[in-house]
């Protein structure tokens, strides 16, 4: 069966503080999310009441169309990768290991093993004495080898070198195509980790302001350069995130819900069309609502 999970009217309240809002949102199995948002948007919020940490306020979690919270079933199809302190820990990356199987039935041994090679992790070395960056590796490790239908990365690549974090990447890449789950990914590193997103979800604010597949929603944004006064009149109908000025010359970032995008139209009328990334899409959406939130 295909995993699929559903946000329903989700709102988290922590005393008065709301901290998620109206969230709804459906993911399905076989799809990498990209989950992003700035400090405190909510993501870690979101994750944990995903995760059945806690319980959310109001509306329901569900995989497969059971409830998460308090369902050991649905519980165990889901883990929950973060930045875990380990400064108590006294065990040894080998039976932290290999205590797991207890606790994860999906758990593949074998594949554990051949991520501690890859990631050099010293077998006999107690988890509270590896470095950041390998208390990373460990925890990329165990979600991933934990295979479980619904594995959730919230930050996880916290002190990893470059090689490191493009191991993980590779692992990501390979376990979506041979064993297929829903996978999320919480970071901040959007330049570098979004070749692994099929899906883009944003927090602002606590709410959950976009989620779309991220080869349309690439081709939903872009810059259109040129004279001034044509750029204007080309951006009129359309949504502007951005506006530099150089000169007679303006480039103005679109953004933009049409089915047929406008780019032929802005080639068309003289204008140069230019890609934008999804993190430059990230920054300035993200810092659109935060300004109108303040207006
Ligand atoms: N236990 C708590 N009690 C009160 N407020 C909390 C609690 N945990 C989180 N918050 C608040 O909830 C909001 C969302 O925090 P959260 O950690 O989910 O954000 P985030 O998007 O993961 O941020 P970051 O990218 O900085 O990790 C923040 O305003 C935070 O201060």
């Amino acid at each position: 069966m295909q995993e699929h999970v559903e946000f329903h009217d989700v709102s988290l309240k922590i005393g008065r503080d709301t901290i998620l809002e109206d969230i709804n949102l459906t993911l399905e199995g076989g799809k990498t999310y990209g989950l992003l948002g700035r400090n405190g948007a909510g993501k870690t919020s979101l994750l944990s009441l995903l995760a059945a940490f806690r319980p959310a306020s109001t509306g329901a979690i569900r995989l497969n169309g059971e409830k998460i919270f308090e369902n050991p079933s649905a519980m165990q199809q889901i883990c929950f990768s973060y930045d875990k302190d380990y400064s108590e820990e006294t065990e040894k990356v080998k039976s932290l290991l290999k205590n797991l199987e207890f606790y994860r039935s999906h758990f593949d041994h074998e594949y554990a093993d051949r991520l501690v090679e890859r990631f050099n992790l010293p077998l006999n070395k107690a988890v509270s004495k590896l470095s950041t960056g390998m208390q990373s590796a460990f925890n990329v490790t165990i979600g991933l080898a934990s295979r479980c239908p619904v594995t959730i990365f919230d930050e996880s690549y916290l002190g990893m070198d470059a090689p490191t974090r493009d191991i993980f990447y590779q692992e990501i890449l390979r376990e979506q195509s041979e064993h297929p789950r829903i996978f999320i990914l919480s970071t901040h590193l959007v330049s570098e980790m979004d070749h692994l997103f099929d899906d883009v979800i944003m927090i602002q604010n606590g709410r959950a302001v976009l989620h779309d597949d991220y080869e349309t929603l690439m081709t939903k944004a872009f810059y259109v350069t040129g004279d001034g006064d044509a750029v204007e009149r080309f951006s009129k109908p359309y949504r502007v995130l951005d506006r530099q000025q150089l000169g007679g010359t303006t480039s103005a970032l679109i953004y933009t819900d049409a089915v047929d995008t406008p780019q032929k139209e802005a080639h068309e009328q003289g204008l140069d069309v230019h890609h934008v990334t999804l993190q430059d899409l990230f920054i300035h959406l993200t810092k659109e609502v935060t300004q109108d939130a303040n207006s």
